[in-house]
C-alpha cells in the first residue's frame, strides 16, 4: 500500500469545480511534483491534504489514517504559498508556538531548528520580529516550520520561488535528505529545473490530474524529446490549443 492515496478528491465551491475526481498516490521516500498551469489547482489539492481545507466529495488516506486528522498531524509538515506568520514573533517563537502546536519537545529540536536556520541563512536573524523580515526571509521561514520536526510528509507550495539559485540548491539538497531518510514530500513548482529532480510529477488542469508518473512518462506520453519539453508542451497546449504566450507558466532557470 502506498504511503499517500489521494482518491477521487472532488471540490466545488458554489457551482464552481476546483477539483475534479483527483487520483493518485505517493511512495515512502520520494520527491513529488505537482505542477501545472496557473489557477489549475494546486494550491487548492495541496490544502486539502494538508487539512486546511474541505473537500466535496473522495478520500485521502495516510497509510491506514483517513485524513484530515488532527492525531497525525504532527507526522505533517505545510509550508502554504501565502505565509501565515504572525508579524510580533520572532523566527525562534514561532518554532516554540509550532512544537506546542504539535505537542513536540522543543528541545528535541533544537540542535534541527539551529541547523536549518543556518541552512537558510536565518540564524542572526531568528530573535527578531517577522515584521522586519522581506518576503523572502519569510518564505525561508515558512520552510523552516515545515521541516523542523522532520515531518514524513512534507507538503510544500512552491518553498523556493524568488529564492537565489545557490540557496535553491541547498534546499533540494534538503530534501533529498529527507526523502532518502524515508519521507514523503509533495513540492509544488512551477520551475522546470525542479521538476526534474522529482522521482514523479502530477500535472494538473482545470483540476484534473492530466499526467502522473516519472520523466519518462512524460517524455512518452506528450512525445517531446525531455521532461522541460514536455512542460512547455503541456503549459502552451491547454486543451490541445495552441495558448497565448501569456499562459504559459514555467521558469526557466537552467
Ligand atoms: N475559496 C475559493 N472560492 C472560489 N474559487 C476559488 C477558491 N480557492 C481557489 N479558487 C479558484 O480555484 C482555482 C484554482 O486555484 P489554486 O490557487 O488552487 O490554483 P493554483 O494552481 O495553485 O494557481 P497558482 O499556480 O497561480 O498558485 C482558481 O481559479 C481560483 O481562483
Amino acid at each position: 500500500m502506498a504511503y499517500l492515496n489521494v482518491n477521487q478528491v472532488t471540490k466545488y465551491v458554489k457551482n464552481k469545480l476546483l477539483l475534479d475526481s483527483v487520483s493518485f498516490s505517493i511512495e515512502k521516500g520520494t520527491l513529488n511534483g505537482l505542477t501545472g498551469p496557473s489557477g489549475s489547482g494546486k494550491s487548492t489539492l495541496v490544502k486539502a491534504i494538508a487539512g486546511i481545507e474541505h473537500y466535496t466529495k473522495g478520500t485521502i488516506d495516510l497509510e491506514d489514517t483517513a485524513l484530515p486528522n488532527r492525531k497525525v498531524l504532527k507526522r505533517i509538515g505545510y509550508m502554504p504559498q501565502t505565509f501565515a506568520l504572525f508579524p510580533d514573533l520572532s523566527a525562534d517563537q514561532h518554532i516554540k508556538y509550532f512544537a506546542g502546536l504539535y505537542k513536540l519537545p522543543r528541545n528535541k529540536f533544537l540542535k534541527r531548528t539551529n541547523d536549518l536556520f543556518e541552512m537558510v541563512h536565518l540564524s542572526d536573524v531568528i530573535h527578531q520580529p517577522v515584521y522586519t523580515y522581506s518576503e523572502d526571509m519569510k518564505r525561508r521561514l515558512s520552510l523552516i516550520l515545515a521541516l523542523f520536526h522532520t515531518p514524513s510528509l512534507a507538503i510544500l507550495d512552491n518553498p523556493t520561488t524568488g529564492l537565489d539559485i545557490s540557496l535553491k540548491e541547498i534546499i533540494w539538497k534538503e530534501f533529498r535528505k529527507l526523502a532518502s531518510i524515508g519521507a514523503s514530500l509533495i513540492i509544488v513548482t512551477n520551475e522546470l529545473e525542479e521538476a526534474g529532480y522529482c522521482d514523479q510529477l502530477l500535472y494538473l488542469n482545470n483540476g484534473k490530474v492530466m499526467i502522473q508518473g516519472t520523466e519518462s512518462d512524460f517524455i512518452e506520453m506528450t512525445g517531446m524529446n525531455s521532461l522541460k519539453e514536455s512542460l512547455i508542451f503541456l503549459g502552451s497546449n491547454e486543451d490541445g490549443n495552441e495558448s497565448n504566450s501569456e499562459e504559459t507558466t514555467y521558469t526557466n532557470n537552467t
